[in-house]
C-alpha cells in the first residue's frame, strides 16, 4: 500500500532530511513513526500527501508512483487519505456537523449524502449526540475527536496522523490511540507520527524510526 524505495528528500538550500529510506506498509497495517524532533516525521507524512515531491527514488501508493500523478489528479488522490493533525485545525465559527460535513460538500457529495456520512463519522468518535455544539465547548480530547471524525468521513483506505496526541494528557492519548486502532481493525492503513514513548510501548506496533535522514524499521517493513 505504501512504498519507499530508497527515497531521499533535501529542502531547497539544506542537506538531506531523508536518505535512501526504504519503508513497506501493507494494506490494513498500523504503524508509528518516531525519532527526534526534526528527523523529518512530517516531512515523511507530506510526501505521501503529495505536499512535498521527492528529491530522489520512488515513492508508491497504492501502486501509484507519486512522482507521475497529474496535477489534476491529486485533489482526488488525497480524498483517499485521512491526515489528523496535532492543532485539529477546526474551524470555531461552524458546529460539528459543518466541521466535518465540509469536505463532502466541496467533493460535492449530495446532500443527503453527507447528512448521513457526518452522522456515523461523528457516531465513530463518539460525539453523534453534539453535532450542533461549537468546537469551543468541547474539551481538547473531544475537539481532536471531530478532526478524526473529519478526516474519516470520506471513508479514506490510508489514515495519517501527525502527533495526534500532543497536547492531551495520557488518558486521553489513549482514548484517541486506540479510535485509531479501531480503524485499523476494520482495515484501514495506518501510519502515526508521535513522540509518545508511553504509547509506543503500550501499543506494541511496528516502530518506524528516523534519525539521521535514515529510516530503522523491522525487518519486514523494509
Ligand atoms: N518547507 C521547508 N523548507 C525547508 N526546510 C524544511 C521545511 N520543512 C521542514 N524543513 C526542515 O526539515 C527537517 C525535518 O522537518 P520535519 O518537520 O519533517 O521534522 P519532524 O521529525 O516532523 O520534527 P518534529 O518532531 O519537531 O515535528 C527540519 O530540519 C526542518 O527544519
Amino acid at each position: 500500500m505504501i512504498r519507499l524505495i530508497n527515497v531521499t528528500k533535501h529542502y531547497p538550500g539544506r542537506h538531506h532530511v531523508l536518505r535512501e529510506v526504504n519503508l513497506h506498509l501493507r494494506k490494513g497495517e498500523m504503524a508509528l513513526l518516531t525519532g527526534p524532533s526534526g528527523a523529518g516525521k512530517s516531512t515523511l507524512l507530506k510526501m505521501l500527501l503529495r505536499l512535498e515531491g521527492v528529491s530522489n527514488g520512488t515513492l508508491m501508493v497504492n501502486g501509484v508512483d507519486l512522482s507521475t500523478l497529474k496535477r489534476r489528479h491529486i485533489p482526488a488522490y488525497r480524498r483517499r487519505i485521512g491526515v489528523v493533525f496535532q492543532d485539529h485545525k477546526l474551524l470555531m465559527d461552524r458546529d460539528l456537523f459543518s466541521n466535518v460535513a465540509l469536505t463532502l460538500q466541496v467533493a460535492g457529495l449530495p446532500d443527503r449524502q453527507v447528512q448521513s456520512r457526518v452522522r456515523a463519522a461523528l457516531d465513530k468518535v463518539g460525539l453523534g449526540d453534539r453535532l450542533r455544539e461549537y468546537p469551543a465547548t468541547l474539551s481538547g480530547g473531544e475537539q481532536q475527536r471531530v478532526g478524526i471524525a473529519r478526516a474519516i468521513v470520506h471513508t479514506p483506505e490510508i489514515l495519517l496522523a501527525d502527533e495526534p496526541t500532543g497536547n492531551l494528557d495520557p488518558r486521553l492519548s489513549n482514548e484517541i490511540l486506540d479510535l485509531f486502532r479501531d480503524f485499523h481493525h476494520h482495515g484501514t492503513t495506518v501510519l502515526i507520527a508521535t513522540h509518545d514513548q508511553g504509547q509506543i510501548d503500550r501499543l506494541g506496533l511496528p516502530v518506524l524510526r528516523l534519525e539521521g535522514g535514515r529510516l530503522h524499521a523491522p525487518e519486514d517493513h523494509q
